[in-house]
Parts: C-alpha cells; structure tokens; sequence
C-alpha cells in the first residue's frame, strides 16, 4: 500500500473514530435533557455550547432577550449555558422561598463551584462567591464595619463629598477652558461621557473605602482630555483591568473548560485570566505594603478603619469566635472583589439615572424641588446623612432606574438539596437565576411596567404598587448586598451634588448594555453647564 493510502486509510479511522465520539456524546447530551427530571420550558439547547449562541447572538441587548424569554416561556424556565442547565426564575412566590435570611437556607451557595471557580480558586475565598458558609459570615461582618453601621455611612459621606469636591473642581476647569457658547443665554457648555468620570468617581471612593488611598483617576483622566498625552497612567490601567478581572470570572463561571481550551478560544481565555492574575498580584502588593506600614506604627498610633486594614490578621475584627486569619493572597481576593462590585454598578446606575432623567423633564423638575425644600438652597450645600433620610423623591428616582436598568440582570443561587412547593419542583445541584429582568417588568406585579414612573416608590403608593419580592434592586435574603445602604448614601449624594450644580443636556439615544450578565452602560455623551 502507497504511503498516500495509508495515510488516507488512517485519516479516515481517526474521522469515523471521532465522529463516532460526538454521536455518542450528542446521543447522552440529549437522552439526559429529555429524561431530566422536574423539565421545564426553554428554548431547545445544543450540546455542548446549551444555549450560548442565542446568549452571544443578543449579548447587545441581554435585558430585552431575557424578558422576550420570559413572555415565551413564562416566569420558570430553562436556559443553558455550555452544559449547565439554569433555572431561570422570574414568579415571587419562588422568589420568596429562595430569597430566604435563614441560616440554614438551602440556597446559601451562589454557584456551583465544581469547574469555573475551582478553576480561579474562588470557590472559598472572599464573599461574592464562597461557597464555605464560615469564612462568608465573616468577610460579611467587616463588611458591615465600613459600610454597614450608621457611623460607617456618616465616614462614608465625607468620603463621597471629597472625591465630588475633585470632580467640580476638574469640571468647572473643562467648562472654563473647552466650554462653548451655544445658547442664546452665552453660557459655557462642554460635551463629556458621563460614564468615564462616573467611574472614576466611584473608583477613587471605592479605593479610599478600601485600602485608604486615592488614585488620581479623575485628575489623570482629565490631564488626558485637556491635555496632548494621550496616554492612560498606571491608575487608569488598574481600572480597566479590574472591569477585565470581573469579565473574567463570568467567563470561567459559563463557558465550559472544553470551550475555554480551543485552540482559537484559549487565547482570549489566557487574556482574561492574565488581566485577572494582574489585578490579583495589585491587592496582593497593596496587603504586603499595609503590612509593612502597620509593623512601623509607633506606640499608641491606630491604623485607619478601611476594609484592608480590618482584615489584615494583626488588627483582626473584635470577636474571638470568629477568628480566621487569612492569607495576603485571600486578603487581596477580598480587595479585587470590593473594586469589583463597588465601581461598575453604582456608576452605571449613575449615568442611568442621568439618562433616564435626561428623557424626564418633570422628573428633574421635582428633583431640584426636593433639594430646595431639604436644604433650601442649591449653592453651598452641606449635605449630612440624616439629610438624605428626607430625601424621599430622589430615593424613589433611584429606584425606579434601578428596576428598569437593574445592575444585575440575573442573581444566582444554588440548591443543595430537592425542594418542592407549590407544585414546583426543584432538584438537589440545581443552578437558578432569578430573573431580574423578567421580574421588574412583570405585568403580574407592576402597573404599566414598560414606564418610567418614579412616584410607584413613594411612601403613600408602597404596597399598593408593587411586591417586595418583585423588586431585587439589591438582591436578598442572607447574600443581599452588604452594601446596599452605602450605594444608596453614594447615589443620593450624587444626585444632589450634581443636580444642585450642574444641568445635563444627554446626546446619547440609546446607552447600549454590554455582553455579560451585569448592565452596562457603555457611554453616555452629555453636554454639561452650571446651574444659574
Ligand atoms: C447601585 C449600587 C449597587 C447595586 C445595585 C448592587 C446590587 C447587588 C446585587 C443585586 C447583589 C446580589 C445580591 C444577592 O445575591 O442577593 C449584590 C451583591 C454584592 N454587592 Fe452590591 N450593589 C451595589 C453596590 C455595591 C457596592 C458599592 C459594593 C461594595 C462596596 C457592593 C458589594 C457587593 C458584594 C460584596 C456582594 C456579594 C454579597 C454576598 O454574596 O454575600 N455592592 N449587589
């Protein structure tokens, strides 16, 4: 036999060998899903990607697929992502049993570790997704220390108000210096995108909060608009870094490792996980330094009340039954993942609220109403957080973006054990994602749903209008953000600053959302001048 046939003969093995791999591959990923127990509606998965080319083929508008799915397929449904089956849930009965504080809940765990976070080594550090119920506990009472306690949000305050006092100074330079006259009134106006400073603004204040140190980003990005270096600093590095680290860990989390590892593919999951090694080797750095910096501390010298410094073993939370000393590598886990959850989403929820009140001039009207009635003037406004407790219209503006523009558009849980009710069943090692978005814009639980109403959250109409668990802005039960009274005391003050001192004109039609399951708000072009 010539070479070239044996080489055809072998070839042809090796393609019926394989072909026949994929049959019996194809013929178990479709016996499973049609003998599944407990099935649910959804559209028809493939094998191996699930459902994942719909999710990829939408990634430019997530929020309107997943509420298109759940109009189809009603308020449970299937949904995979690779291989893993997602129970997509959007009925508050559900919600409720799910949503639950109890210690012993069956859905404490977020995701199943087995494979993407294993991966990552995230499954038992830090809070977003530890799945160890006593090291979780734990991160969770320092949290409360910095963000949790009224005097933490009162520090807190004086946090938002100094890095506003950075971003009017840098503002009112760029009006001054690139302002043009465009109305009749010859006032200086400047077009920026919002959605650059809102997140600086939350990173500097993020950064403070955690480690105690400011990283120039505002005044970085501003040299960089004004001036010819176009180039971005160490600072503005770190931050979109941090937005690469927390991609990331979607990825890992619903891509499959055999997808991850093509050939093509692997280069961009080595990307992301370079950027995310990167971000880590930042805290981790950051820890090593604190370290050093406390052991120089004189006698009688206390270091500050900031995240890093709580949990560095030496200066550990008061209570001996909690004792756990972690790692420089777990405390600089902790840090990447306040960085993470403590920019992008009240940034975006910012420049959402901007556009939204942008499209709604009474709206805006009644917000300066409020802020003249609580603080009688717009100028020199010394904001306190008891005030913002009498901020009730700006609160239920704040809400009402956060249920049409939700920062996550899913919450996962996990079951760790069967569970039935109501005539619903749902198996032990079960994935479920609340859904977000078909909740919010459920006709079943709000009147008109598809309109930006913010007076549905005022005091007199709460419990006429809509259900608790319809309305997971913050998430709930024993994972509901720890964090939630902080963003609130950051976006009111916001708000106020902002809206006291300044009129935005949005040129952006549409703020498109990104690819993950977190909504972004990519850009947001504003035309910015004083308030006179
Ligand atoms: C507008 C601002 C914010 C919104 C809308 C928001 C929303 C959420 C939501 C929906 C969850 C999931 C809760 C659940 O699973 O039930 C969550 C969790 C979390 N958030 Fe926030 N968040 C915001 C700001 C922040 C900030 C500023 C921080 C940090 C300082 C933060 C830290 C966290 C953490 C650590 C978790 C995980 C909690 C756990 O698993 O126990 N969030 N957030």
């Amino acid at each position: 036999m010539s070479f070239t046939k044996e080489l055809f003969v072998a070839v042809s093995e090796f393609l019926i060998f394989t072909s026949f791999i994929v049959l019996l591959y194809v013929l178990r990923f479709y016996y499973d899903y049609f003998t599944r127990s407990a099935s649910y509606p959804g559209p028809f998965p493939l094998p191996i990607i699930g459902n994942l080319h719909q999710y990829y083929y939408h990634q430019h508008d997530i929020p309107h697929w997943l509420h298109q799915l759940s109009l189809k397929y009603g308020d449970i449904f299937e949904l995979y992502f690779g291989t893993n089956k997602y129970l997509m849930v959007s009925d508050v009965r559900i919600v409720e049993r799910i949503m639950t504080s109890k210690k012993d809940s069956n859905y404490f765990v977020r995701v199943a570790t087995k494979t993407g976070l294993d991966d990552l080594q995230r499954g038992s550090v830090a809070i977003l997704y530890n799945a160890n119920f006593h090291s979780w506990s734990y991160v969770r009472k320092v949290f409360f220390r910095v963000v949790g306690s009224a005097n933490a949000l009162r520090a807190a305050a004086t946090l938002v108000n100094t890095v506003f006092g950075n971003l009017e100074k840098l503002w009112d330079n760029l009006i001054k210096e690139r302002g043009q006259c465009l109305d009749s009134k010859q006032e200086r106006s400047v077009e920026v995108d919002l959605v650059c400073w809102s997140k600086r603004v939350f990173a500097e204040i993020i950064m403070l909060l955690t480690a105690g140190q400011q990283p120039n980003l505002l005044s970085n990005y501003y040299d960089r608009i004004i001036g010819d270096n176009i180039q971005k600093n160490a600072d503005e590095d770190f931050l979109d870094r941090f937005s690469i680290a927390s991609d990331c860990v979607q990825y890992y989390i619903t891509v499959p490792p055999v997808i991850r590892n093509i050939p093509i593919i692997r280069r961009y999951t080595k990307y992301l996980h370079n950027n995310l090694m990167w971000t880590r080797n930042y805290a981790c750095n950051l820890v090593k330094e604190r370290r050093k910096e406390i052991k120089n501390l004189g006698i009688g010298e206390k270091s500050a009340s900031n995240v890093l410094n709580i949990l560095l073993p030496s200066n550990g939370i008061p209570n001996e039954n909690d004792k756990i000393s972690l790692t420089d590598e777990e405390i600089g886990d902790n840090i990447v993942e306040m960085f993470s959850e403590g920019i992008d989403s009240p940034s975006n929820t910012l420049a959402f609220i901007i556009h939204c009140v942008g499209a709604n001039p009474d709206v805006e009207r009644s917000i300066i109403q409020e802020i003249k009635n609580v603080f009688g003037d717009l100028t020199d406004l010394v904001i306190t957080y008891e005030d913002l407790n009498k901020l009730v219209y700006i609160e239920a503006v704040i809400k009402e973006v956060l249920r049409l523009r939700p920062a996550t558009l899913t919450i996962s849980r996990f079951s760790a054990h069967r569970d039935q009710f109501d005539g619903y069943e749902i198996p032990s090692s079960t994935q479920i994602a609340i859904n977000v978005v078909g909740l919010h814009r459920n006709q079943n639980y709000w009147n008109e749903p598809e309109n930006f109403n913010p007076s549905r959250f005022l005091e007199d109409n709460i419990g006429k209008n809509y259900n608790k668990n319809a309305f997971m802005y913050f998430g709930g039960g024993l994972r509901v953000c720890p964090a939630k009274q902080f963003a609130m005391v950051q976006l009111k003050m916001m708000v106020v600053l902002l809206y006291s001192k300044y009129t935005f004109e949005v040129t952006t039609k549409d703020p498109s959302t990104n690819y993950n399951v977190n909504l972004q708000c990519k850009e947001l072009m504003t035309r910015i001048k004083h308030r006179r």
